[in-house]
């Protein structure tokens, strides 16, 4: 394993996992949660996902890569920054959950997508793949066309096989049985 990924399984290992009960966002319960903030919102951790990404993006020619308020969000704004110090041209959106009530009313926060344009959707965890969904519902309804989606971690509970259902294949940088779950 190259050796970036192999700091980044290591931080997610010691930092990221939590072996508890707990209800996921689709209201199943599970006896661990991966919590990928710890990680993307560490500066070592940012710096490592954000290569991870630029390298597993490089030859798609992407305009544009983002994803659901809150998990992409920090790999949103680090993925942006390592690729602009490489000199891969894209702009950056995050998707609301909701259209903002007031001001601009907008969906998709960031430079304007325009229609035709080539996207890559992220997020720090798959489970039932809802997020990624939403996130690629409303790129795709202003004309953009979804290259892949990548998650740090997919838990392997029907998520990639959702998404693939909608033509969108899921590039994941680790499984849960990668961790041994
Ligand atoms: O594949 P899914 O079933 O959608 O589950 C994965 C999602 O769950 C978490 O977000 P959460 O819903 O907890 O919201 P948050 O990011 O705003 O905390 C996580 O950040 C993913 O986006
Ligand atoms: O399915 C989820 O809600 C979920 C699972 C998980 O391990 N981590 C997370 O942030 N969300």
């Amino acid at each position: 394993m190259p050796n970036l990924l192999k700091e980044l399984k290591e931080l997610l290992d010691s930092r990221a996992f939590e072996r508890r009960q707990v209800v996921l966002s689709s209201g199943k319960t599970s006896n661990y949660y991966f919590d990928g903030r710890k990680v993307s919102l560490n500066p070592k951790g940012a710096y490592l996902i954000a290569n991870i990404i630029c390298d597993m993006i490089r030859n798609d020619n992407v305009n544009a890569i983002g994803g659901l308020t809150m998990g992409a969000d920090p790999i949103v704004g680090a993925v942006g920054v390592a690729a602009f110090e490489q000199g891969m041209n894209m702009s950056l959106f995050i998707v609301r959950k909701e259209a903002k009530k007031h001001g601009t009313m907008r969906l998709i926060e960031g430079p304007a997508l325009q229609a035709g344009q080539r996207v890559v959707v992220v997020d720090d965890v798959i489970t039932t793949g809802g997020s990624i969904i939403k996130a690629v519902q409303a790129v795709r309804e202003v004309g953009c066309e979804v290259v892949k989606a990548i998650a740090l971690v997919d838990r392997q509970e029907g998520g990639a096989e959702a998404l693939l259902e909608m033509g969108v294949k899921v590039e994941a940088i680790f499984t849960a049985a990668d961790f041994g779950l």
